[in-house]
């Protein structure tokens, strides 16, 4: 089977890097603003891309000094890009610690509704501590419990999702019979987390259920993965250690007796682009400057549970730290940046400019042809599926990636020239699950999860 690339993009305001609202080309209040990303999914379609995505954590992040702060709520973002697109996927995300499986099943089926057929969910736990406060907790729950909450919360979700079978509504209007109460199932859920009834209170949706994507890299993050999701995020700074993360999840999902090809990996990269190599190194470095480090490094310092003041920027990181074990937020990300500095021997300020640019995502500044070679490097590798495309600035990253670096991937025969299909489960060649006579067909990529 020829496996196509995947691409999907990664859209923040004024872009991935934390100093592009400073541009002169940029809108500082982008991150409001509706039309700028009904624009910026145009620009992908035009692509041919997979899907768009957006992050999303229910608390208020940080210094509002530092970046554009506060996002609107992404499911209802989507609806709006759904209404100014038609073909391209539109994934948000939500996090399973902080919703209930009802509603949050019903507002993804909504989406799906509203988008013909083109929903995605990137299921968090949202690390940190921040938001547990807004969800009146005084802490965040530990990192296993948020998982096993997590697990609970999907298999809930399913249940919801498969409540309706795909022809209980008739619509009969000359027996004035609208649907069949037959096909429509409490799902009479209990479990450790969770007691609900059901059924859902929408039809089924047109893909039954939204494309699962999961982005979690410790052993519980990819145990959850394995058995449910359908597209990974990841942030792999190495080719050795993409492709050990690739080869890992694969074994996990296959040892589950799921299907490995219906898991899509997409490692993030964030491409700087220029004409020369020069250019792009340029415009690296015009971005780095922007950046206010006092900013960065009481970031850093949240992150690697220090005080600012134990980070001089001229040094690198202090010898003692804690191990991930120790840690209950994001554990992957943790050890990456730690990885990173050590590997690389980076001053606090120069590992400040790598996560300026994407947070630990690897970042890439070189040609269209350079930034294609980077992309094809690792598909062939057996390293990636598709890539998270992350812009540095928006639209501008957007749009030289679109117009400069995919022709050159549709030219090599890695990349779709056209949309072959309607639904994000199309674009990602992952077949619907019918729910019909009372059994669920689910695919083979997702037996595992609706068993
Ligand atoms: C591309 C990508 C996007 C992510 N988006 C979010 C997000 O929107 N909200 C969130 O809480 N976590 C997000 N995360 C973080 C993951 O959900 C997870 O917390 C992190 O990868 C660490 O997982 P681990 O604790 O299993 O190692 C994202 C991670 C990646 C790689």
């Amino acid at each position: 089977m020829t496996r196509h690339l995947h691409l999907n993009a990664f859209l923040m305001s004024t872009g991935h890097h934390e100093a592009s609202w400073r541009l002169p080309e940029s809108n500082p209040v982008a991150n409001t603003d509706v039309a700028h990303y009904q624009n910026l999914a145009r620009i992908a379609e035009r692509g041919k891309f997979d899907s768009i995505f957006f992050a999303d954590s229910p608390v208020l992040f940080g210094d509002v000094g530092r970046r554009p702060a506060g996002s609107l709520e992404p499911t209802v973002l989507l609806t709006a890009i759904a209404a100014a697109t038609s073909k391209i996927g539109l994934i948000a995300t939500a996090s399973t610690t902080y919703n209930d499986p009802f509603n949050l099943a019903r507002r993804f089926a909504s989406v799906d509704h509203v988008s013909g057929g083109r929903a995605g969910w990137n299921v968090v736990t949202t690390a940190g501590p921040d938001a547990a406060l807004n969800f009146n907790l005084a802490d965040q729950p530990a990192h296993a419990e948020r998982y096993d909450r997590a697990a609970e919360f999907l298999e809930v979700a399913f249940k919801l999702w498969d409540s309706w079978e795909d022809d209980a509504t008739l619509a009969d209007k000359e027996a004035g019979v609208w649907g069949d109460n037959a096909k429509v199932h409490p799902i009479d859920h209990v479990g450790r987390h969770f007691q609900v009834r059901g059924p859902l209170n929408l039809p089924r949706s047109p893909q039954g259920y939204p494309l699962i994507v999961q982005a979690g890299s410790s052993e519980d993050g990819k145990g959850l993965a394995a058995r449910y999701s359908e597209a990974v995020f990841t942030a792999q700074q190495t080719l050795e250690d993409a492709q050990a993360f690739y080869k890992d999840l694969k074994a996990r999902t296959a040892a589950l007796g799921r299907d490995p090809n219906g898991v899509k990996i997409l490692p993030g990269i964030v491409p700087v682009i220029g004409g020369t190599v020069e250019e792009a190194l340029r415009l690296e470095r015009e971005l780095d400057e922007l950046i206010k480090p006092e900013y960065a490094r009481d970031q850093l310092a949240r992150t690697l549970r220090l005080k600012p003041e134990d980070l001089p920027l001229d040094q690198q990181l202090p010898a003692d730290l804690p191990d991930e074990d120790e840690i209950e937020g994001a554990k992957s990300r943790y050890t990456l940046i730690v990885t990173l500095a050590r590997r690389e021997k980076l001053t606090v300020r120069e590992l400040i400019g790598r996560l300026g640019g994407g947070r630990g995502h690897r970042t890439f500044s070189g040609t269209p042809e350079q930034v294609a070679d980077a992309i094809q490097e690792w598909f062939d590798a057996d390293a990636a599926d598709g890539f998270n495309i992350m812009p540095a600035v928006l639209p501008s990253g957007l749009e030289v990636f679109t117009d400069q670096v995919v022709p050159i991937l549709q030219r090599r025969g890695l990349f779709r020239t056209e949309y072959t299909g309607s639904t994000l489960r199309d674009h990602y060649g992952l077949a619907r699950p019918v729910r019909s006579g009372g059994s669920l067909e689910a695919p083979e990529s997702l037996q595992a999860a609706t068993a």
